[in-house]
């Protein structure tokens, strides 16, 4: 049985009648495959992906498991259609606290027509990935039972400066997060969620040592979600932060040229998280006491 994917907080959604992705009970997530040479593009990524023993383990777990295409109902009536099937990177969180980020300064291919490349351009100027490098494309925040989710709407984060992205970075992992404005986010818990050894933050350097060798693709108009459980956080469990890349439509061979886009605005987020949990980037030892 499948159904529409509540946490999906950015790209093409399944409401409304139109065609989008679905999930099922066993944690799967269907994308359907664009009919265009994007649907293509993306299935040809994931098998390379899976295929070359360059990638290593470590490097697969910041991709979603590729279980290959099927055949599905599509969201929008239109009948038989084919999805590519992935790993619901979400599934297994009880409150998903999800941040999609857009990597690069500019979106656009050297392959791309005119046309498109003068869209991304208007893009890429009008948000803050001309000047910050990425761009956040969408997030949703657990506040508590009370407020639930804060998930301000597309129009809303497109209109996001350097400042409103440094605020958004720190009101992610704050304990009063909030979506009024005026609220000062406390950030105390982004040890937890960027810091560590395994946190967010750990993880990015991982990712951004392998760009720094990485020359087989050139990820154009991909993000990396920032994930963690809400919940667990709330009642001091284990926060299991993670991240993950996602959407390949336009990801290009490499050519054994360093993909210095993608490199360049992962080495900024970084920087804004750095300063975003400021100087709580490993775990202090008070919040390994028992509690009294
Ligand atoms: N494997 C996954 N598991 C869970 N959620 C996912 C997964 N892949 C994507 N999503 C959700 O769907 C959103 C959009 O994903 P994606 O960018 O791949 O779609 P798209 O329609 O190609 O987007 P765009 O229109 O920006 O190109 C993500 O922000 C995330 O919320
Ligand atoms: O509609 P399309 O052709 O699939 O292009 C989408 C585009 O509509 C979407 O913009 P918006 O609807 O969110 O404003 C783009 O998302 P961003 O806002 O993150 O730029 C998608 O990236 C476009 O898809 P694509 O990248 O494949 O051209």
């Amino acid at each position: 049985m499948f159904k529409f994917p509540e946490h999906q907080i950015a790209g093409h959604l399944a409401l409304g009648g139109k065609l989008g992705p679905q999930i099922d009970e066993s944690g799967r997530f269907c994308k359907p495959l664009q009919e265009d040479e994007r649907g293509s593009r993306e299935v040809a990524f994931y098998e390379a992906l899976y295929s070359t023993s360059k990638v290593k383990k470590q490097i697969l777990r910041f991709f979603p498991v590729f279980y290959g295409t099927h055949i599905i109902e599509a969201s929008d009536g239109s009948g038989l259609h084919p999805h590519l099937v992935l790993q619901d990177v979400v599934s297994d969180y009880i409150k998903p606290c999800i941040m999609d980020i857009k990597i690069g300064s500019r979106t656009w291919y050297p392959q791309a027509s005119e046309d498109y490349v003068a869209k991304c351009l208007r893009k890429d100027r009008g948000t803050t990935s001309l000047s910050l490098g990425f761009r956040i494309s969408g997030l949703q925040i657990y506040q508590g039972k009370k407020s639930g989710y804060w998930k301000p709407d597309r129009k809303q984060i497109q209109k996001f400066t350097a400042d409103d992205v440094r605020s958004v970075l720190r009101k992610f992992v704050s304990s009063n997060q909030l979506g009024d404005s005026d609220h000062k986010p406390d950030s105390t818990p982004a040890c937890y969620m960027y810091g560590g050894f395994s946190g967010i933050y750990q993880q990015l350097l991982e990712l951004k040592s392998w760009f720094e060798e990485q020359t087989d693709f050139h990820f154009n108009s991909c993000s990396i979600l920032l994930i963690y459980d809400g919940e667990s956080e709330k009642n001091g469990g284990n926060p299991q932060s993670t991240i993950k890349l996602i959407d390949f439509a336009h990801v290009f061979d490499g050519n054994n040229v360093i993909d210095h886009n993608f490199l360049g605005g992962l080495s900024s987020l970084i920087k804004f998280i750095s300063d975003a949990s400021a100087t709580q980037l490993s775990k202090p030892k008070w919040l390994d006491a028992p509690a009294a």
